[in-house]
């Protein structure tokens, strides 16, 4: 298929039994009408839809399963997360687990989809600390403590997310989108874009839309639709504690945790491992275990080997396949790979890594009109000029303080135990020092009962962001900039160039020139094919 650079799903995700083609203006299941696309993942795409009988309001998020997926047996997860259900009811809503309002089918020529109904949430957390933008640090303790509060609940509660990712971690809207026509809709998130896919599907009929959108950037949402508040999404992949699968777990790489990768164990301290991982990238702007090279298991493997220093010896010698592990008896005429044939360490440690996050400093702005991403997060505009991006980062950009390292090190440390029974829990993490320092510095931006009128300031932004037309730098689509060297040694600035490489949701598309721009109604976008 060649490499597929826009920021959607890959075509091939088309076929039958594969995913549900959908188009702007589309109907849904004779009921919900396409305006826009929210996101994408593994296993379905999520559209903002209008809903023809309003049962949950004017705009919800649908997410549409693919069709194999969507077979009864595969979507057992909804009895693991009653117990979640049954806590929302008890403790009010909005709360930690966004979990679906109702399901309903849709048939297309690839089958029969599941397709679930959500409320229709803000920013996931992939999208707020980027290459291009970095999160306030102010906002930072509040989401650690917010997330390490959500994982605890869950597991005492008896589930296991399988799945927590930044990805998977979502800001929820302070209120509806209802009030808003769809003309200010598509006013906030300007027209969808597009990449047609002839190319990919010349036979008719073809199994795949005529073009595959990319997500809105939920970030130009004016920061008032904006809560403080995270939730947690798409329990696909969870499961009971009491009934823990054995077997590579479903997470991307660079989340899995050792004790998956080397003995399929899956389970509570797996959860808290991806939580460090994404503690890490609440601060910096790219995964700790992701490769340079690539992401597998054995790639997160081998940086697990380089920032914490060496897996146990019978990891080190554990067979891989391409680059995955082999749990079943090895073969013969195989060639199988193991850590141990890994020597490159490029003096990354956890202490380096961590000594290397920069904080961005809050231009104090008091407009509550600005974009919901102004107020998040600084933008980081791409310098090619060394010397402008030192300027940038001098002034905007400051290293954190030694005991801010030390106490994050030492935390990072207790989650990443190669030991998952030494390794400390969420109930934990919530009293450590670190977590305590944060969350509760003054200027902060967030524990779960904040209102926007705690929140830190702000100056007045200096573009025209108060309108529903954003302009600014910061509002428009940016260009993924992918670096070409596959072949350099993994310094630290080689892969910062390639960390746009990672985040996918919402906010980065291809620069790719084929992708068009269209308008909201199927009738726009056919009459925009045509041209
Ligand atoms: N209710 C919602 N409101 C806004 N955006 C959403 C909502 N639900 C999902 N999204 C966006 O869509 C993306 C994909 O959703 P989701 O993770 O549920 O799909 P998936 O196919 O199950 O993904 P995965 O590969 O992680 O299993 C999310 O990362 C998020 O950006």
């Amino acid at each position: 298929m060649g490499c597929w650079e826009v920021d959607s799903e890959h075509p091939y995700k088309y076929g039958p039994g594969g995913f549900c083609p959908i188009e702007i203006g589309d109907r849904v299941a004779d009921r919900f009408i396409v305006g826009h696309k929210l996101g994408y993942g593994g296993f379905a795409t999520v559209w903002l839809v209008f809903d023809e009988k309003r049962r949950h309001g004017r705009y919800v998020a649908l997410k549409v399963v693919s069709a194999d997926w969507s077979e009864d047996a595969k979507f057992e997860s909804t009895k693991v997360v009653d117990p979640l259900r049954g806590y929302e009811r008890d403790n009010g809503s909005p709360g930690l687990f966004v979990l679906e309002l109702e399901r309903v089918f849709h048939t297309s020529r690839n089958g029969r989809h599941l397709c679930q109904v959500f409320p229709v949430l803000g920013p996931a957390l992939v999208s707020l600390n980027t290459a291009d933008f970095r999160l306030y640090p102010s906002f930072v303790g509040a989401f650690a403590q917010q997330l390490a509060h959500a994982l605890d609940t869950m597991h005492a509660l008896g589930v296991c997310h399988g799945d927590f990712t930044p990805s998977n971690i979502a800001i929820r809207l302070a209120h509806p989108l209802d009030s808003l026509t769809e003309e200010q809709i598509d006013e906030i998130f300007g027209p969808p874009q597009i990449q047609t896919l002839e190319f990919f599907f010349p036979e008719t009929p073809s199994p795949a839309p005529e073009y595959v959108v990319v997500p809105v950037d939920l970030g130009r949402l004016p920061s008032s639709y904006l809560s403080t508040r995270l939730c947690i999404i798409d329990f696909d992949h969870a499961f009971s504690t009491r009934n823990a699968p054995t077997q590579l777990s479903h997470i991307p790489s660079q989340y899995l945790a050792p004790e998956n990768i080397f003995t399929q164990t899956n389970g509570p301290p797996a959860d808290v491992w991806a939580l460090g991982c994404i503690l890490y990238e609440l601060r910096y702007p790219m995964a700790l275990f992701q490769d340079f090279m690539g992401s597998s298991p054995m790639a997160t493997a081998s940086r697990m080997c380089e920032v914490l220093g060496n897996l146990p010896r019978e990891w080190m010698a554990f067979p891989f396949d391409d680059d995955y592990p082999v749990h079943e008896p090895l073969q013969q005429g195989i060639e199988y790979t193991t850590l141990g044939d890994f020597t490159e360490r490029n003096g990354f440690t956890l202490d380096t890594e961590v000594g290397l996050i920069r904080k961005p400093e809050r231009p104090v702005s008091t407009s509550k009109t600005a974009s919901g991403r102004e107020w998040l997060c600084l933008p980081v505009p791409t310098f090619w000029d060394t010397a402008k991006r030192d300027e940038f980062r001098a002034r905007n950009l400051k290293l954190i303080g030694k005991d801010d390292a030390a106490l994050f090190t030492d935390l990072l440390r207790k989650i990443f135990d190669y030991n998952h029974q030494k390794r400390i829990t969420a109930r934990q993490i919530l009293a450590h020092p670190w977590l305590k320092e944060t969350s509760q510095k003054p200027s902060n931006a967030g524990s779960a009962a904040s209102s926007v009128q705690n929140l830190p300031v702000r100056r007045k932004p200096r573009s025209n962001s108060a309108s529903l037309h954003p302009t600014s730098p910061a509002h428009r689509p940016n260009t993924t900039h992918r670096s070409s060297s596959t072949t350099a040694i993994p310094t630290r600035e080689v892969r910062k160039e390639r960390e746009p490489e990672k985040k996918s949701s919402g906010v980065k598309h291809s620069g790719n020139e084929k992708t068009q721009i269209l308008g909201m109604t199927k009738k726009k976008a056919e009459g925009q094919l045509k041209k």
